[in-house]
């Protein structure tokens, strides 16, 4: 099913003339909210927003904690895009599904993709309520076959083969760190690897030492295929993971997670998250990479 799924450049164009049609804002940053971090959308000025089930070709979120809006607006000098609620493999969307909304982001002209995720550490150094700058990632289901690329290649995004070696901006990485030490947040930041595995259940305490041994610092449900489309049209990327977890590696361990207590993770470290981007965001350089709207 995942591999079959095909969409037309024609209706990524579509859905993008509709929103160019429905706002004057013409984003340069595009924003993916993780589990609990949607409010790094109400920090837009001079906001337009629009349900997912009003724009073409776009799918429903349905997940607790992803509101299902697309907010545009102003922030510290940046004109953004930010999705209120992601796309999860595991709601049953294809993965080119989960992803269309880069390429249309791509259409609209946006050069630079933050995503943010919520995840669960597999390393003594990453505690619940940590921040975790993605260095690179390991997408599971991309392992395997399943792949947003999969199919016939559209050469109007780019090439056949994409380089996934460094599609985690080391600028932007470094910029964080410098922002971390300035809000005095430095302390609960650092850099990692996350992973992608497909859910919706969380890991089993063997998978947990699987991924611990392969050298994942973080695991969550989502993200890496919304990399590999960006880095595919040559958007620049940054990542933050906000650790809501530990996994348990030991058989002895009580603890359990679930999805209430990652959300509530994401509200306790909301303003956190929300003081980081809108920093990066107002000191990052707009238009240094060569991609133009295709
Ligand atoms: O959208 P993200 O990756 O932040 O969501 C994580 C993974 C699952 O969707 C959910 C589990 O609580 O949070
Ligand atoms: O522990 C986890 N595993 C997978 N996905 C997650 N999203 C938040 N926490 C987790």
């Amino acid at each position: 099913m995942h591999s079959k799924e095909q969409i037309s450049h024609d209706e990524y164009q579509k859905a993008a003339d509709w929103l160019t049609s429905q706002t004057r804002h013409r984003p340069q940053v595009a924003i993916i909210c993780g589990s609990g971090l949607g409010m790094l959308a109400d920090t837009l000025k001079s906001q337009n927003s629009f349900a997912y089930s009003d724009i073409p070709g776009f799918p429903q979120s349905t997940v607790q904690g992803h509101a299902g809006r697309l907010v545009f607006g102003e922030l510290n000098g940046k004109t953004c895009v930010c999705m209120q609620g992601r796309f999860h493999m595991y709601e049953g969307h294809s993965l080119c599904k989960t992803t269309f909304p880069i390429r249309v982001f791509k259409l609209l002209g946006v050069e630079t993709l933050i995503v943010t995720n919520a995840a669960g550490s597999l390393v003594d150094g990453l505690h619940i309520g940590d921040i975790m700058i993605i260095k690179d990632h390991i997408n599971f289901p991309g392992l395997v076959g399943f792949n947003p690329l999969t199919g016939p290649n559209d050469d109007k995004f780019g090439p056949r083969f994409p380089a996934m070696s460094s599609c985690y901006d080391k600028g932007l990485r470094c910029l964080a760190m410098e922002v971390a030490k300035e809000l005095d947040v430095a302390g609960i930041m650092q850099e990692g690897v996350y992973a992608m595995v497909g859910g919706p259940n969380f890991e089993s305490i063997a998978e947990a030492r699987l991924l611990h041994c392969l050298g994942v610092d973080a695991v969550g449900m989502s993200t890496a295929p919304e990399v590999v489309v960006a880095t595919h049209c040559g958007m620049r990327v940054f990542g933050l993971s906000l650790i809501t977890n530990k996994v348990g590696k030991s058989y002895e361990d009580s603890d359990s997670v679930n999805h209430e207590g990652v959300l509530e993770v994401g509200r306790l470290r909301s303003d956190t998250v929300q003081k980081l981007v809108t920093e990066i965001i107002r000191r990052m350089e707009i238009n240094n990479n060569t991609n133009n709207a295709v």
